[in-house]
């Protein structure tokens, strides 16, 4: 009876080890949510709870419209960019790579941002709401294997910050033009600029 009940303790042992190993990307981007999440604000926490979303009243959502006009007007000319479209866990942690800012977003900032001879070009910008809240932003960069070889480090960043927080993100290649939109660590695909608005309507509201 005792070696039995060995064997199944072990038995056990080994499965909530087998079990922290397979989910050990979410459980890393679960509690680094839960320790950069600001439980504090009351927009967060009615986020939460979406029985609650009608009395949001004051909160202003991100001008989804605006950032995908920018990033067309962008992807026209070849412009590379890296936009973070931050939701309601914290991105102190990579704000702090870059320039803190404090400007009201509209389509001739982000245009000039990224223009390739500005000195703020590089690296990513974040948008909290509709307010540029950092510039030159260095973002941790995916490590998936299963990225194809076209996208660099650009798209890696993207999906990397997406992969680690609740932000999401969207570039425009500069080999390509091309305009994509992370999210959880992975692509999300549209057919049109319409669609891609409101899928990141429905993510950002
Ligand atoms: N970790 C990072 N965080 C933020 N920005 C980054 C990071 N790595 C690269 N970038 C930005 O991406 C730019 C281009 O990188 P790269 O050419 O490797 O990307 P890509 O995915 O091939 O994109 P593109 O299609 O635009 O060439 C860099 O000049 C820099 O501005």
């Amino acid at each position: 009876m005792e070696l039995l009940s060995s064997i199944f303790d072990n038995f056990f042992e080994a499965g909530y080890l087998a079990l922290i190993l397979v989910f050990q990307q979410e459980i890393r981007k679960f509690l680094l949510m839960v320790g950069s999440y600001n439980f504090t604000t009351k927009k967060s926490l009615i986020r939460h709870f979406h029985f609650l979303k009608n009395q949001n009243k004051e909160s202003i959502n991100t001008d989804v419209r605006l950032i995908v006009q920018a990033c067309k007007k962008l992807a026209i000319t070849n412009t590379g960019a890296l936009i973070v479209l931050q939701r309601n866990g914290s991105l102190d942690f990579v704000k702090n790579t870059g320039d803190e800012m404090n400007a009201i977003v509209n389509i001739p900032l982000i245009e000039s941002i990224f223009f390739k001879n500005s000195p703020l070009h590089d690296g990513a910008i974040i948008i909290k709401e509709n307010k540029l809240v950092a510039t030159r932003v260095i973002l941790p960069v995916s490590n998936e294997r299963t990225i194809p070889q076209r996208f660099g480090l650009r798209h890696r960043a993207a999906l990397g910050i997406t992969e680690k927080t609740d932000a999401v993100a969207l570039t425009v290649s500069e080999e390509t033009g091309q305009i994509s939109y992370m999210k959880n660590g992975e692509f999300v695909l549209f057919n049109d600029h319409d669609e891609l608005m409101n899928i990141m309507s429905e993510d950002l509201s």
